[in-house]
């Protein structure tokens, strides 16, 4: 079965206790929460203080998604937030290894997200060295947007590189994820799905949660 991760920036913001009460008593298994700068992606999303109290809200992980720049000068801050795992893009990191260490340092599980133009040969020196991979299943910045299909070329191709060298890093598929084609990412190596707009708005989503996590 799937790890399922809705991402909370399709969420109702002005009922946001709600939403962490209805996540909580789902099975969903992660909680997947965006942050946006403004300069990486065109588009700004939540900082902080949502994040201290969606940390309050629940026991279940916090893996925070960073679309920014320079997050080494905001790790230690997400740490004090309440992240369980935090992912830096490849694409914003000029010393890649080094934030990957800063991140386990603060005793936090380090992801990377690569975006769709980017070849996951570029993750094969530090693929040793993380727990996760976020695979950006379309362009950062906003939920609600087409899963592009060459996604599944490079989850297998990444799922291949992962098994061939016997390490222990979970692909986590994010973006345009939906009931139709969650079985096809999952059969193509993704071992967790994030869901944004696929969850929050459907007429049940607890029990959309349910249909991602029984997909295979
Ligand atoms: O990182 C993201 C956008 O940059 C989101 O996690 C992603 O878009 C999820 O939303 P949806 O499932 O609606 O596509
Ligand atoms: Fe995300």
């Amino acid at each position: 079965m799937p790890i399922i991760a809705p991402s909370l920036l399709s969420s109702n913001f002005l009922r946001l206790e709600e939403e962490c009460k209805m996540l909580n008593e789902s099975e969903a298994d992660w909680f997947h929460l965006d942050v946006m700068d403004g300069r990486f992606v065109p588009n700004i999303s939540f900082g902080f203080p949502i994040i201290e109290h969606i940390r309050k809200a629940t026991t279940k992980i916090c893996d925070v998604h960073l679309m920014i720049l320079e997050p080494e000068r905001y790790a230690e801050a997400f740490k004090a937030a309440g992240a369980d795992q935090l992912s830096v893009h490849i694409e914003a990191c000029v010393h890649l290894h080094r934030n990957i260490q800063q991140i386990k340092s603060l005793d936090m599980k380090a992801g990377v997200a690569i975006n769709p133009h980017t070849p996951v040969s570029l993750l094969q020196d530090v693929l040793g060295d993380i727990d996760l991979v976020c695979m950006m299943s379309v362009n950062p910045g906003f939920g609600g947007q087409k899963f592009i299909p060459r996604t599944l070329d490079k989850i297998t191709e990444l799922r291949r590189m992962i098994d061939d060298n016997k390490l222990n890093v979970l692909i986590e598929v994010d973006g345009g994820v939906t009931i139709e084609n969650a079985g096809a990412i999952i059969d193509a190596g993704a071992h967790a799905l994030v869901a944004g707009n696929t969850v929050f708005k459907s007429s049940d989503p607890t029990k959309t949660i349910s249909q991602l996590k029984h997909i295979r």
